[in-house]
């Protein structure tokens, strides 16, 4: 039988639905409460096995592809290099072509998502066999979001992001997702929550942050209308310090009606929660008009995490 020489693998974005930043910790990262949710924004990794000693390469297309690096520091490269090392390959031998359908540092876990379609794609080209804790723990080394862009759905995160709790949700949700010009710094909208804090202009961090008992009861529920008012983003006000231009996004999102609207983790993504897919239209079409909004995608949630959509032997 001919080797596997090419695979597709599709991973994610998500959202926190809620997310709670505790204390720092000793070792720089912030403990987390969040709920992540997958929904329908995807990038798409072609991993085609290539000679032995060759190393691996890639290139970019889609949106925002020149923002993304194709050096080392790629987080799809990292994965396959970290892959590779874990099951004792000499070298990791991989063409990959990356296709971004989700937004470059725009708090929608874009870069995560390319590790985890790494680590999946991988795994299959080099008939790895790796479990899926194998996978999530390799994924926990690549970044703290990384884990939940291999499991999708809605889950529960902890520890730093890393740890996870699948949720029993009910239901569909219908978002809209409003691009922002630009990106933001994920180390550094950290930052700036901790010197908001540090200065009394953002309330002080809770030791043991908890998700709230009404969001979990609206997920359970498949309440769209209860989610939405539960929505809630504690880096929310260090990224509108950084970029205050997103308030109108916001306030567009309120006007029309919207269950609810949060800048997406550490932004300048901003999402909101619609009735169906006739109120999801109208959110776009007023978003797009009022000129708040750099693009505006549509997209259900949830949805699985990294997966092979396409094996071709040969
Ligand atoms: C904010 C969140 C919310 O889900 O996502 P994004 O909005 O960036 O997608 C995550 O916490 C981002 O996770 P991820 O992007 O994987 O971060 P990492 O690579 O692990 O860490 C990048 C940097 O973010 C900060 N960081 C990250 C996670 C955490 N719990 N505490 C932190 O302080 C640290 O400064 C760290 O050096
Ligand atoms: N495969 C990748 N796709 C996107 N960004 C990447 C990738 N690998 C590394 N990066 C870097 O990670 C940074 C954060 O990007 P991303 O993961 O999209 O955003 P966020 O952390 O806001 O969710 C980018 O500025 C980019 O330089």
């Amino acid at each position: 039988m001919a080797a596997t020489r090419t695979v597709i693998a599709r991973a994610p974005a998500k959202i926190n639905l809620e997310l709670r930043v505790g204390p720092v910790r000793d070792d720089g990262f912030h403990e987390l409460a969040t709920v992540f949710h997958a929904v329908a924004l995807f990038d798409d990794l072609t991993a085609r096995a290539t000679e032995p000693g060759s190393g691996v390469s890639i290139t970019v297309d889609g949106i925002q592809a020149d923002e993304v690096p194709t050096d080392d520091s790629n987080l799809a490269v990292k994965a396959a290099k970290l892959l590779a090392a874990h099951i004792g390959l000499e070298s990791a031998d991989v063409a990959f072509e990356l296709r971004k359908g989700i937004p470059v540092a725009g708090g929608m876990a874009g870069g995560s998502a390319d590790a985890a379609a790494a680590l999946v794609a991988c795994d299959a080209l080099w008939h790895a066999g790796l479990d899926r804790e194998q996978l999530l723990h390799l994924a926990a080394q690549l970044g703290s979001d990384v884990p939940f862009s291999l499991l999708g759905g809605t889950a529960i995160g902890s520890g730093r992001g890393e740890l996870l709790t699948p949720v029993l949700a009910r239901g569909e949700y219908t978002w809209v997702i409003a691009l922002a010009e630009g990106g933001l710094s994920t180390p550094g909208v950290y930052g700036q929550i901790d010197r908001m804090r540090e200065a009394g202009e953002a309330p002080q961090p809770t030791p043991g942050p908890e998700i709230d008992d009404a969001l979990m009861a609206a997920l359970r529920a498949g309440d769209a209308a209860a989610l939405g008012a539960r929505l809630h983003n504690e880096l929310e006000p260090a990224a509108l310090a950084m970029a205050p231009q997103l308030e109108r996004a916001l306030e567009i999102g309120r006007k029309v009606g919207a269950l609810g609207g949060i800048v997406s983790g550490s932004g300048p993504t901003t999402v909101f929660l619609a009735r169906d897919s006739s109120h999801a239209l109208d959110l776009a079409v007023a978003l797009t008009a009022s000129g708040a909004a750099a693009d505006v995608r549509r997209a259900h949630g949830p949805v699985p995490g990294a997966r092979l959509v396409e094996s071709v032997r040969g």
